[in-house]
């Protein structure tokens, strides 16, 4: 049996294998009040399957909102919702971790309160767009956050990560890549500060370090992982020495002992060519707990990956959207259903949990 279908920890969660159901924005979430419902537990444990589910991005506060239908951990009713989702996947054997997601300034003030402008490290709105949930729109100029709001930021997680353990998760990820908000304050495109949170990498990694200690305060830090993009340009962020800047990050993640580190390799959803002196390998060596792969990963390259040591676990996004069971149709060799990508984004249950299992395709 390759070693991909073998157990595993990562952190504190036991692993049945190490296949991993990538964070998927699906925009499904009830509009205005943006909780999950029984539509989504159906998606959810259909997957369970997984040696691991991180749920789909969720802001942790409405001003972390950046795309419409998106589900939020920051009100009773959200957090209700997403109860639901995670008693239907422990009841059909699965474990899933929630993706704390604050956009910064991937957002557009239709969707902010009070129709205000979103916050972001520097006051320079993403050449990106955003879906308000009658199309795509440019994002807004942003307003630089007062360094005495960061507190306020770290705090707002800190609440997401007590409200995700309330809602019956089995961990959390901190999402710290494609150009969001940590992901904006760590790159030297856009953040462009002068006070502690900007100028150097040890500066640029200070608001991390401080959502870490957040939130491996609420949880145990083997429950607790973070992602990362180092090399993609994805919502248009850059860094000049990206080997370094994420070096240290990964340094951080670290030195609280999380349980994983997930890397995109190369492009968000794109190429996975490196840029010249980039090496995953020499960024993984800085860290101790289990490191999670993701970005175009085909079955071969997958069981390659982890039987050499390359990875401790594959995520797979754009397979799980049409493959509620993956693992098996991976362990067989087995043909993959082709996901629709015009039920990608927003609708109902039509490419969300209408894909076939493969005992269905058997089905006369
Ligand atoms: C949360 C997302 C990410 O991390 O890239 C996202 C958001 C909207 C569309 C696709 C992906």
């Amino acid at each position: 049996t390759p070693k991909l279908f073998t157990p595993t920890t990562v952190g504190d969660i036991q692993v049945p294998n190490r296949v991993v159901m990538a964070p998927l924005t699906r925009n499904r979430a009830r509009n205005e009040t943006n909780e999950p419902f029984d539509l989504h537990a159906t998606y959810y444990s259909q997957r369970a399957s997984a040696g691991l589910i991180i749920s789909e991005a969720t802001q942790i506060t409405p001003e972390g909102k950046g795309y419409a239908w998106t589900p939020g951990i920051h009100s009773q009713k959200q957090i209700d919702g997403w109860r639901q989702v995670t008693d239907a996947v422990h009841a059909a054997g699965g474990r899933i971790v929630l993706q704390l997601w604050h956009v910064g300034r991937i957002s557009h003030t239709s969707l902010q309160p009070n129709g205000q402008p979103p916050v972001a490290p520097t006051a320079v709105a993403a050449q990106s767009y955003t879906f308000d949930g009658n199309g795509f729109v440019e994002t807004s100029t942003p307003r630089a956050l007062e360094t005495d709001e960061i507190p306020r930021v770290v705090e707002d997680y800190r609440v997401a990560a007590r409200n995700a353990r309330e809602a019956g998760f089995d961990g959390v990820e901190v999402h710290a890549a494609n150009g969001y908000l940590l992901d904006q304050f760590l790159r030297d495109h856009p953040n462009q500060r002068t006070d502690q949170y900007g100028g150097t990498i040890q500066n640029r990694v200070r608001i991390l370090r401080e959502v870490l200690e957040a939130v491996t305060e609420v949880w145990p830090a083997g429950r607790v992982g973070v992602r990362f993009s180092p090399f993609s340009n994805f919502n248009d962020v850059a860094d000049s020495t990206p080997m370094e800047t994420f070096g240290t990050a990964i340094d951080v993640a670290n030195s609280f002992g999380l349980g994983y580190i997930h890397l995109i390799e190369g492009e968000t959803g794109g190429s996975r060519d490196l840029p010249e002196g980039a090496s995953y390998a020499a960024l993984r060596q800085r860290f101790d707990g289990a490191y999670i792969a993701n970005n175009g990963y085909d079955r071969q390259l997958a069981i390659d990956a982890v039987e050499s040591g390359k990875a401790d676990l594959i995520a797979f996004g754009r397979p799980y959207i049409a493959n509620p069971d993956l693992v098996e149709r991976l362990r067989r060799d087995a043909p993959l259903n082709t996901p629709d990508r015009d039920t990608f984004y927003g609708g109902g249950a039509e490419g969300y949990t209408d894909y076939r299992f493969l005992a269905d395709s058997h089905a006369a």
